[in-house]
């Protein structure tokens, strides 16, 4: 089935939000299939966020995610991606809806709180850069409460 990686960014983790955002996903009926705290290096970030090298705002985003360890998931479901990506909402928290991860609590796009795949492919790619050790297979007993 879909999978997708979350992250939970350092001000999330010091803001105390790990155990809402794992529940908000938890509720919605996804399941957790890979979970670590850890910090990450500089090189390691800009292999993440590789895609924005040459944003004016790069240097900030790697000093951001370098500043404090983060969680890093994996979540399983069908179309967790997207459906995550919802339940994150936009990048900026100004447009993000109340009832988002980001409209309930964030302000400042600097301090966006978590980060969520944009696609199944950079799931894929993202979950093999995170999880190198593999991940843990496991079949939940809800699934016939919660897929058709
Ligand atoms: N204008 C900006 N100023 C500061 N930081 C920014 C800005 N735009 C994006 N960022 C940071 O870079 C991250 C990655 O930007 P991207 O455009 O990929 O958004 P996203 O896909 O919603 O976020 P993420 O990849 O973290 O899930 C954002 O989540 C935010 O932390």
């Amino acid at each position: 089935m879909e999978q997708s990686f979350i992250m939970i960014k350092p001000d999330g983790v010091q803001r105390g939000l790990v155990g809402e955002i794992i529940s908000r996903f938890e509720k919605k009926g996804f399941s957790l299939r890979g979970l670590k705290l850890m910090s990450v290096d500089r090189a390691f970030a800009e292999n993440h966020y590789s895609d924005l090298a040459g944003m004016p705002f790069f240097n900030g985003l790697i000093e951001y995610i370098i500043s404090g360890p983060v969680v890093a998931m994996i979540w399983e479901g069908k179309n967790v991606v997207a459906t995550g990506r919802k339940i994150i909402g936009a990048t900026k928290p100004v447009d993000s809806d109340v009832g988002t991860i980001r409209g309930d609590y964030a302000i400042d796009v600097g301090r966006n709180i978590i980060h969520g795949s944009d696609s199944v492919e950079s799931a894929r790619k993202e979950i093999a850069l995170w999880f190198p050790e593999g991940q843990v297979y496991w079949h939940s007993n809800l699934h016939p409460w919660i897929y058709e």
